[in-house]
């Protein structure tokens, strides 16, 4: 079935959406793009004209998430498939096509009312990227395996897993089982999630965007970069236990967090088999005292049912 390949790109809401630009360019690496029509803080993290766009708002919100399309055609068949079941698609305007930087963008609204985007054709420009300081790796591991991954907070994880399964197509990674968390990581690529859903009884949101980078000594330098800039740090270095992603987790200027890692696992369809985890990290993730008092990322009250 022709489905996602790739997650292309993030947008919040955030009144501080300035704060991103030296907070993007200085501690994470990336380059600011020039804004967007609405003044929107741009960021790239590879040769895609951008990546993460923060828009100006009242209040942070998560925007939508994009979802990239290998090409028309899949798109086409894509947007058929989620019609015939039942996903209201809507095409995209012509402002917003161009805003996204793509060919053609679709939209949708997921049951908990994420707004979820299908673009094909993004602009890239290749041999431009240029980190906002030094990174030792020269970037982020993306190209076919996206921008990262993110992963959302969902009320009801079992609704959650029928359509972003069952109806998007998303393969099952692992899961992460214990009594304290409930989560299920999905993967589009080689990439071992580009989505993960954790269960938090009526929540919505988003909790973190993860970026990877090249060289390991690029995430040693965002832990000093961290300290230099007032960033913190809200779960400790660690590895994972299902990606061995080797990662901190650092608070940003909007309430979601960004997860810094490098060394993440790649999976292959034909060999994977879904396991489940009963420990979210083999070493460290500890949190920090920051961490009690921080927002568990963007997230409001789910109010009602889910709508399918
Ligand atoms: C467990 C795990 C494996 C790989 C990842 O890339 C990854 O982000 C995570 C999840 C980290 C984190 C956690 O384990 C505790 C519960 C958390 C805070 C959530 O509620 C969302 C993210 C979760
Ligand atoms: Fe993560």
């Amino acid at each position: 079935m022709n489905a996602i390949s790739e997650l292309s790109y993030l947008g919040i809401v955030s009144p501080a959406y300035e704060e991103w630009i030296g907070y993007g360019t200085n501690v994470l690496g990336a380059e600011a793009a020039p804004a967007g029509p609405d003044g929107a803080t741009r960021l790239r993290v590879d040769d895609m004209g951008y990546r993460i766009a923060v828009h100006p708002g009242e209040e942070d919100r998560l925007g939508y998430v994009g979802w990239g399309v290998a090409n028309e055609r899949h798109l086409a068949e894509f947007v058929a498939h989620l019609r015939s079941h039942g996903v209201e698609v809507h095409h995209a305007d012509e402002q917003t096509i161009a805003e996204r930087q793509a060919a053609d963008v679709y939209w949708f609204a997921d049951p908990f009312g994420i707004r979820h985007e299908l673009a094909w054709g993004r602009s890239s420009y290749p041999g431009t990227f240029t980190p906002g300081r030094r990174l030792e790796g020269k970037g982020f591991v993306t190209g076919d395996l996206g921008l990262g991954h993110v992963v959302l907070i969902v009320p009801d994880i079992e609704a959650a897993n029928a359509f972003y399964a069952d109806v998007l197509g998303f393969r099952l990674s692992d899961r992460i089982i214990s009594d304290i968390f409930n989560l299920r990581f999905y993967h589009c690529n080689e990439r071992h999630h580009s989505l993960a859903v954790a269960h938090i009884p009526g929540m919505v949101g988003i909790n973190h965007l993860m970026l990877e980078v090249r060289d390991f000594d690029d995430l040693g330098h965002c832990i000093d970069l961290c300290g230099e800039n007032d960033v913190d740090i809200l779960l400790s270095l660690g590895r994972h236990t299902n990606d061995l992603m080797t990662s901190i987790y650092i608070a940003t200027p909007s309430g979601m967090q960004v997860e810094y890692g490098y060394g993440g696992l790649r999976v292959d369809d034909l060999t994977w088999i879904a396991r489940t985890n009963h420990h979210p990290s083999i070493w460290g993730h500890h949190r920090s005292e920051r961490y009690m008092t921080a927002p568990p990322g963007i997230v409001h009250k789910f109010e009602g049912q889910a709508t399918r």
